[in-house]
């Protein structure tokens, strides 16, 4: 059984089951264990987080009920609605039951969980425990979000092609075409899981993965739009660098390459853990890339491009174009490989952990969003923090080439280098003594030790 934590406080968090959201979880796991709090993870059983990577956690495996085709060919809506639907009762009997690894539900004094998976708080409420909300997008994703249901009320989504462009007032620089809609499933149970899962509830505060000074407005306004406390205190990969939490094997073996390549010579592409290309875009991603003539290193994810296998569907030419400039691998170490010297820039989706690491390690991004919130961070890369350049349209070899060279020759480029560089800065004075997510973390912390 898990021994106290040193304040003899106990928390149960609750990540979502994929790896954007897994990732922010386990780290602020990490931030609380070094308060003094001892951490059940209580995870589902898709997608579990290895638990041997985190010996000092206690692990609880949630009974989801997911069918195993459901697990083969995971939707995501539908997988998100079924765990809200099926978790509720199997957590619940979970955290009562007592079972050998779990502490008596008395001993809790607060549920953190995952903002998606709101059958926790349903749980929290009903054993009258106290719980909180993490966030594990943007803020600025978070108060956008509202408004979608208000167009959808409008008879406005799909969002006419006349608004597209224009600016969504009080929340600029985002355009409509920028608002946070979903690829996956049924847009009736996305809006209604915007609306479940932005709802407050019981729940005595909401924790952002977000830094003050990236975004002072969006943040103002969720103050006003929440009654509980607010807690920005991010870049949680900052402030728990060592908490691994990958889902797919780590190939380290490019870090060795990228030690060859030259300083700040290196563009990094990888389109996170749930985006897929097809056949075409991945050519078209290849040959953009080859005649940029700049090094790369490429995460191409098994899966990742349905009906094939990843190196196998790239041609002879095309390898042996790039031989000596390209690495390739199904899955990075991202955090080190955008810490590298050698890494000068990345082509990313801006998923938000992709877009605070890169950040975090004051590395310019080439944006080329593919849902949801990517499409916000994405225009605030570009247009807010002016840090990265935006691929619109269809993915396009001669676009590619060109975004390439003027992120990683330019001078335009070297200017959003530059202020890439101002923003880690602030980033990392935001967490130390005296810095803004230093204060909201210890607020947390005061808070969490008073229940
Ligand atoms: O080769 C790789 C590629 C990615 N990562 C890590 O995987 C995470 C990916 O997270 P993110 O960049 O947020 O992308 P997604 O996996 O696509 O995350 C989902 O969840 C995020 C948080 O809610 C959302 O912002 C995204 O839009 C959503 O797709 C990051 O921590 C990366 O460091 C690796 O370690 N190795």
């Amino acid at each position: 059984m898990e021994s106290e934590g040193r304040n003899g406080k106990k928390l149960i968090l609750v990540p979502g089951p994929f790896q954007g959201h897994l990732t922010p979880m386990l780290q602020l796991a990490t931030i609380l264990k070094s308060k003094g709090f001892s951490i059940t993870i209580a995870h589902t059983h898709f997608n579990s987080p290895d638990s041997s990577a985190h010996p000092d956690f206690t692990f609880l495996c949630i009974p989801d009920g997911l069918s195993e085709e459901e697990v083969r060919n995971p939707d995501l809506m539908s997988i998100v609605q079924r765990l809200n639907v099926n978790c509720e009762s199997s957590f619940r009997e979970c955290l009562t039951r007592g079972t050998n690894h779990m502490e008596p539900v008395d001993k809790i004094c607060c549920i953190i969980y995952d903002a998606v998976v709101f059958f926790s708080e349903a749980v929290a409420r009903d054993l009258k425990v106290p719980s909180i909300a993490l966030h594990t997008s943007s803020a600025a994703t978070t108060i956008v979000r509202p408004i979608l249901l208000q167009l959808k009320a409008q008879g406005h989504i799909p969002i006419p092609d006349s608004m597209l462009q224009a600016l969504v007032p009080l929340h600029q620089p985002l355009r409509f075409k920028d608002l946070p809609l979903s690829n996956f499933g049924s847009l009736d149970y996305f809006l209604e899981l915007v609306v479940l899962a932005s709802k407050i509830r019981s729940s005595s505060a909401i924790i952002f993965n977000t830094i003050h000074c990236l975004e002072e407005s969006p943040l103002a306004q969720l103050h006003q739009h929440y009654q509980v406390p607010i807690f920005p205190i991010g870049p949680l990969h900052k402030l728990a660098p060592t908490s691994a939490v990958s889902l797919l094997q780590e190939d380290t073996g490019c870090i060795p390459w990228l030690d060859k390549q030259t300083h700040n010579s290196v563009i990094y592409v990888s389109l996170g853990s749930i985006a897929h290309l097809d056949q075409d875009q991945l050519s078209e991603m290849a040959w953009g890339l080859a005649n940029s003539k700049q090094p790369f290193l490429w995460v191409i994810r098994p899966g990742s491009i349905p009906g094939s296998e990843w190196i196998e569907s790239m041609d002879e030419e095309f390898k042996e174009c790039v031989k000596d400039r390209a690495c390739i691998v199904k899955w990075a170490p991202q955090k080190k490989v955008l810490a590298h010297e050698a890494v000068g820039g990345f082509w990313s989706h801006c998923g938000w952990n992709s877009t605070l690491e890169s950040i975090g390690e004051g590395v310019p991004i080439i944006c080329q969003p593919c849902f949801g919130d990517q499409n916000v961070n994405a225009r605030y890369l570009t247009h807010e923090w002016k840090v990265g350049l935006e691929l619109e349209g269809e993915i396009e070899r001669g676009t590619i080439e060109r975004a390439v060279r003027t992120l990683m020759k330019k001078k335009e480029g070297e200017e959003m280098r530059q202020r890439v560089l101002d923003l880690k800065h602030k980033c990392d004075v935001s967490i130390v003594d005296g810095g803004s997510s230093c204060h909201y973390l210890s607020e947390l912390v005061e808070l969490l030790r008073s229940f």
